[in-house]
């Protein structure tokens, strides 16, 4: 029997409303706005981010990546965007998730791990212990003289993303190089919760139609 389970689907990178309207019209279940990064394609301004922000209807989510790690800068972050929940690309320190909670206490906080072998099963598992509400797999590389923090193209190694669905008890979304051609194969794989997508839905940078109604009907059917 088929599981009435439904993989979720967050299309990131939105830079217009029109992106945004177009990506809730075809069934995202959450948006993704691209803050300050040392690399990557995808950038929004934090005053555009706020728009498309305000006009996103519920249940629809709102995810601001943020590459601050200070909590001063992403509650400063988050309150110029005004996102429901914050994406953070780069590790913070352990006491940074209660101190974002007491000040942002509506606010879900999702930590992207940049999976690259099997010391990222620990790093996942350690972010839920100090109070991450979802993890992210995602395929960057924060060791890099300039960071990369997302936003690659690249998949990474599945495996261990899959160990790390196994073990999570929160969560977890997979992220970097996903596209029509390998979305199956990336939830029989790993099985994520949801799915998250950036140049895969994309033509010369732009959301694509085609593409995204392609890619949400592997999904949903
Ligand atoms: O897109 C960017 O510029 C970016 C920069 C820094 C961090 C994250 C970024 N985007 C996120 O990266 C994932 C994967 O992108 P892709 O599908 O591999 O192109 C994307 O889902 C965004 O969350």
């Amino acid at each position: 029997m088929e599981s009435p389970f439904r993989t979720r689907i967050k299309i990131c990178c939105i830079s217009s409303l029109d992106e945004a309207r177009l990506a809730v019209r075809l069934g995202a279940d959450a948006l993704g706005l691209v803050g300050r990064m040392p690399s990557g394609p995808g950038v929004v301004a934090d005053t555009l981010a706020a728009q498309i922000v305000q006009a996103t209807p519920p249940p629809v989510a709102t995810f601001m990546l943020t590459s601050e790690t200070n909590t001063a800068d992403v509650i400063a972050h988050q309150q110029r965007v005004g996102a429901n929940t914050i994406q953070l690309v780069d590790a913070i320190p352990p006491e940074t998730y209660a101190q974002l909670r007491a000040t942002l206490p509506a606010i879900k906080l999702v930590q992207v791990i940049h999976v690259i072998d099997e010391k990222n099963i620990d790093e996942a598992l350690l972010a839920v212990q100090h109070g991450a509400d979802a993890l992210l797999l995602d395929s960057g590389n924060p060791n890099l003289a300039v960071k990369e923090l997302g936003g690659t193209g690249r998949v990474h190694n599945w495996a261990v993303s899959r160990r790390i669905v196994e073990q999570s008890p929160v969560p977890v979304f997979l992220a970097g190089g996903l596209s029509i051609d390998n979305v199956r194969k990336a939830v029989e794989t790993v099985q994520p919760f949801g799915l998250d997508i950036c140049s895969g839905v994309r033509t010369n940078g732009q959301l694509d139609a085609y593409k995204l109604e392609a890619f949400v009907r592997l999904l949903i059917g």
